[in-house]
């Protein structure tokens, strides 16, 4: 399985962004996670199409839109014209799950879909099939540098398990309060993409993403 990090702008200092973007690059962090918040299915507003327009070609790194907004269905296309490479949505956000996924797919991005904390892992399992990637939110969405929440290692395992026993080939990212000290856990529990945000964007960029990076790789 490939190990995959994707760092989380929200915790950049946008002054240097492009230079921060290229330290995650050049040591390793093969995604960008670009976090879209809404006001409304979150409580907090970020950034949206114009910055990711900006800087989408400052490196090689694919473009890991996380859409925290009520009706994503309404923005794929602009988000695809941005410069996205994978989009994923929330279930709880879309009033159709199906038709939300499919107009990704019809935008040619690759597809994730995430689930809240509150929401069961069993929420995902009829849409495997047709997904890319599954976003395990381990802290409730809307803000960085929050705690990471434990349960979230058994909805991990128990959504692995559903995609091996399926033989199906699905990324499982992690997001929210992960670390170099807790990450082995989530690798352990069965993801492969971890995002991070505090923890590559406070301090040295290169640096903790150099770290991470020695973790992922040990694992594959
Ligand atoms: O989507 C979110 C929060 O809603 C995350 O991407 C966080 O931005 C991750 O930040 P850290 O917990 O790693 O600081």
């Amino acid at each position: 399985m490939k190990y995959i990090l994707s760092p989380s702008i929200l915790a950049a200092d946008f002054k240097k962004l492009g230079e921060e973007m290229c330290q995650t690059a050049e040591n390793g962090a093969e995604y960008l996670h670009f976090d879209v918040m809404d006001g409304m299915f979150v409580p907090s507003i970020s950034f949206g199409m114009p910055v990711l327009a900006s800087i989408h070609g400052a490196t090689q790194q694919v473009m890991d839109v996380h859409l925290m907004v009520q009706e994503p269905i309404r923005y794929i296309e602009a988000f695809k014209e941005a410069g996205a490479d994978l989009v994923t949505v929330h279930l709880e956000a879309c009033e159709d799950v199906s038709a939300t996924i499919e107009k990704i797919k019809e935008c040619n991005m690759k597809v994730g879909l995430s689930i809240c904390p509150d929401t069961p892992a069993e929420a995902v399992e009829p849409y495997l099939g047709e997904l890319d990637m599954v976003l395990v939110m381990s802290v409730h969405p809307g803000f960085g540098g929050q705690k990471f929440i434990p349960e979230s290692l058994e909805k991990i395992r128990q959504i692995r398990q559903m995609i091996t026993k399926r033989e199906l080939d699905v990324d499982i990212q992690v997001d929210g309060g992960i670390y170099q000290t807790n990450v082995r856990e989530v690798l352990e529990a069965g993801a492969n993409v971890i995002v991070a945000g505090s923890a590559v964007f406070k301090g040295d960029p290169g640096d903790n993403t150099r770290r991470f990076m020695e973790i992922l790789k040990s694992y594959e």
